[in-house]
């Protein structure tokens, strides 16, 4: 067994970005996110149409910390696309700004053209 595999909150984190094409952990959830970082990321998602998972890290500190160990990356929101890591709210923002976003969310089949 890896050691990606040794704890229900790491394992959790896997299954989610393996069963879900869009997921977001986040601070609060969607539809009121409890950090505006969190935010940033959400208006963008929701700018864009994307259907998405958000995970809510305040509820469980195991997986507060747990995602931080299972992307290598301290800080939250995180965004999963097709279960890579793509990046926080200033990447994700950075991405929609270039265009280079919405590309990727067309390319993976997230969003029609
Ligand atoms: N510059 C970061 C901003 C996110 C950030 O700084 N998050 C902090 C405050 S919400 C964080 O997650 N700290 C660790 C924690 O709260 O567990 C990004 O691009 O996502
Ligand atoms: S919760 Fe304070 S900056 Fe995100």
């Amino acid at each position: 067994m890896t050691e990606v595999a040794a704890s229900p909150a790491l394992e959790f984190i896997a299954k989610t970005v393996a069963e879900h094409p869009v997921v977001l952990f986040m601070k609060g959830v969607p539809d009121q996110p409890r950090c505006g970082f969190s935010s940033v990321a959400v208006q963008i998602l929701d700018h864009l149409g994307v259907e998405f998972v958000g995970v809510d890290v305040l509820q469980d500190d195991e997986l507060r910390q747990g995602i931080k160990t299972f992307t290598d990356w301290p800080t939250i929101p995180q965004l999963y696309v097709k279960g890579e890591f793509l990046g926080g709210s200033d990447i994700v923002r950075e991405m929609f700004q270039s265009g280079e976003l919405k590309t990727l969310l067309i390319e993976q089949g997230v969003i029609s053209a």
